[in-house]
């Protein structure tokens, strides 16, 4: 048996398997999908059955929005230690390093976590380190969450649920509970003193627990996803676009038919990556049950019946990389 001696600046932080070629069949690519074409509305519910993630081209998004947050992002991230941790410890807002959640979860990584209001700007809660950071956080966000609005009329669409807003407007509620996050990835240079086949934790893997999560990131690759067979794939990245990650609320809302998909993110060697996520959840109270146009006749839901509020309570005391649905099966 191989022991692999680690690196003292990663004690505490696992390892974890390259993805391995071969196996199963061909991983085709990340499905693309432009919201405006004719057919839309099947092409993303079909890419979120069968990988529960797909990416949004031609969003209309202008590359500005986004780039100016990113600029924002990587000159804080870029501050003296001492002024960051004057916005954190993360708990659960607010800005983090290396810890993930409550209960013991680590990774190669800094972040700033934000709560969003209904106006789409940073809530007053939130701790935001400067005001040019909150106007750039604010502009993106007030245009990702309608990128996240358009998605969730596709799949209405696309599943046969009328109204086409049935979804989205679980998130438009006054009430809803919207995050944001950015994440930064420092280099990992000790990743070169490992093998090939062995990468740094840089966010475990985990199911995001909203509906959907919309994701932007650099142009540093890192993103991995867990296809249906178990095989991790690469997420090649691309900054023009935002990802689209199904997550469990909208597995139960669509009683299974849409699952949500694993995901994580490995340390890079050589190049930060700066990833930017909305993650679109419903307000506290929203029941959150299989829709009863996707039941049929006399069918029962899979899920016992629960809201958006016990649920995240749940989520708060799992670990990351728990399968948070399972107790919640019937
Ligand atoms: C370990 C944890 C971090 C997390 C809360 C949790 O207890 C389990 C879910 C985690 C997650 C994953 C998706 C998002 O990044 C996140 C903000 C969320 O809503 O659920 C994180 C939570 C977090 O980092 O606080
Ligand atoms: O940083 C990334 O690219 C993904 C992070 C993620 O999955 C999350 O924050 O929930
Ligand atoms: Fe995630």
């Amino acid at each position: 048996m191989v022991v692999l001696a680690k690196p003292p600046a990663l004690d505490q932080i696992s390892l974890v398997r390259s993805p391995e070629p071969g196996g199963g069949s061909p991983f085709p690519g990340v499905p693309a999908v432009d919201l405006c074409s004719p057919g839309a509305a099947l092409a993303v519910v079909d890419a979120c059955e069968r990988f529960g993630f797909f990416k949004v081209v031609n969003h209309g998004v202008p590359a500005g929005v986004a780039d100016m947050l990113e600029a924002e992002a990587v000159a804080f991230f870029a501050r003296p230690q001492a002024e960051k941790d004057a916005s954190g410890p993360a708990d659960p807002l607010g800005y983090g390093s290396k810890r993930i959640g409550r209960n013991g979860d680590m990774g190669w990584l800094e972040y700033l976590l934000l709560a969003v209001d209904q106006g789409s700007a940073v809530s007053k809660a939130s701790p935001v380190p400067s005001s040019s950071l909150r106007d750039a956080v604010n502009e993106y966000v007030g245009a990702v969450r309608g990128v996240a609005a358009s998605v969730l009329e596709a799949v209405a669409e696309g599943l046969g649920v009328a109204p086409r807003d049935a979804l989205s407007r679980m998130v438009a509620d006054a009430a809803s509970d919207q995050v944001f996050r950015v994440n930064h990835y420092p280099p990992c240079p000790l990743l070169q003193r490992l093998p090939d086949s062995c990468s740094v934790t840089g966010f475990g893997e985990h199911t995001d627990p909203q509906l959907v999560s919309v994701l932007r990131s650099n142009g540093t690759a890192g993103l991995q996803l867990a296809l249906r067979d178990g095989r991790w794939v690469p997420v090649p990245p691309d900054r023009n676009a935002f990802f689209v990650i199904v997550g469990d609320s909208l597995e139960v809302l669509t009683n299974g038919r849409l699952k949500s998909v694993r995901h994580r993110v490995v340390a890079n060697s050589l190049k930060p990556r700066v990833s930017m996520i909305y993650f679109a959840g419903p307000a506290p109270a929203q029941r959150i049950a299989p829709l009863p146009e996707l039941l049929g006749h006399g069918e029962q839901g899979l899920y016992r019946d629960f809201t958006w509020g016990d649920y995240k309570k749940a989520a708060y005391r799992s670990r990351l990389g728990d399968n948070r649905l399972d107790p919640f099966r019937i």
